[in-house]
């Protein structure tokens, strides 16, 4: 049986690693303001309202020995994956994104029509990559899922509003 929206709500989570800058994101999706952040040890999880779109965002730690954890929280009801990333931390740091981004992909037990959302964040820092330089760095062409690469920053605010329409657009 069908079950109503309220029961089975969207379910977004904010991947990325660790200093990426996801519970930054994650307090400005909920329209927190941007404030210090610890690095996350668990998970974070909240109920994010836009328009007529409500969603339950998952907010998990991305040091090292965390992301090991994210496959146990990916499941089928998986609809969508914000993949955040430090625009300005350079090429080596893209590399190891890369890696762990498509490892993610392959070991998580995830549905097919997931949509990948990638934040190109951090762009109120000098030195940045492109976007065209993030989309190859991250080899998004060819990926399965359909996806889509958005610039933002957590402390500026920008993008964010953005990102809260796609996914609308996308989930409502
Ligand atoms: N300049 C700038 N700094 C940011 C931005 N977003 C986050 N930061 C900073 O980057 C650092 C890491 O941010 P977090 O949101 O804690 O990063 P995280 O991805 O949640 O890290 P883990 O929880 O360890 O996985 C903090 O010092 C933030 O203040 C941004 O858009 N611009
Ligand atoms: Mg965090």
């Amino acid at each position: 049986s069908k079950l109503p929206k309220e029961e089975s709500p969207t379910q977004i989570y904010l991947l990325g690693l660790n200093d990426a800058g996801k519970t930054a994101i994650f307090n400005s999706l909920l329209g927190r303001n941007f404030t210090l952040s610890q690095p996350t040890i668990g998970f974070n999880l909240e109920e994010v309202r836009y328009k007529d779109l409500s969603f339950s965002l998952w907010d998990l730690g991305g040091q090292c020995r965390l992301r090991a954890l994210w496959k146990h929280f990916l499941t089928e009801n998986a609809n969508g994956i914000i993949f955040v990333l430090d625009a300005a931390a350079g090429k080596k740091r893209l590399e190891l994104a890369s890696k762990v981004l498509h490892e993610t992909l392959q070991k998580a037990v995830i549905p097919e029509e997931l949509f990948l959302l990638v934040l190109a964040n951090k762009q109120d820092m000098d030195d940045k990559l492109s976007a065209a330089e993030i989309v190859d760095g991250l080899k998004l062409v060819g990926i399965k899922y359909e996806w889509e690469l958005l610039e933002t920053s957590a402390k500026h605010n920008t993008g964010i509003v953005e990102s809260l329409e796609r996914l609308h657009q996308k989930f409502n």
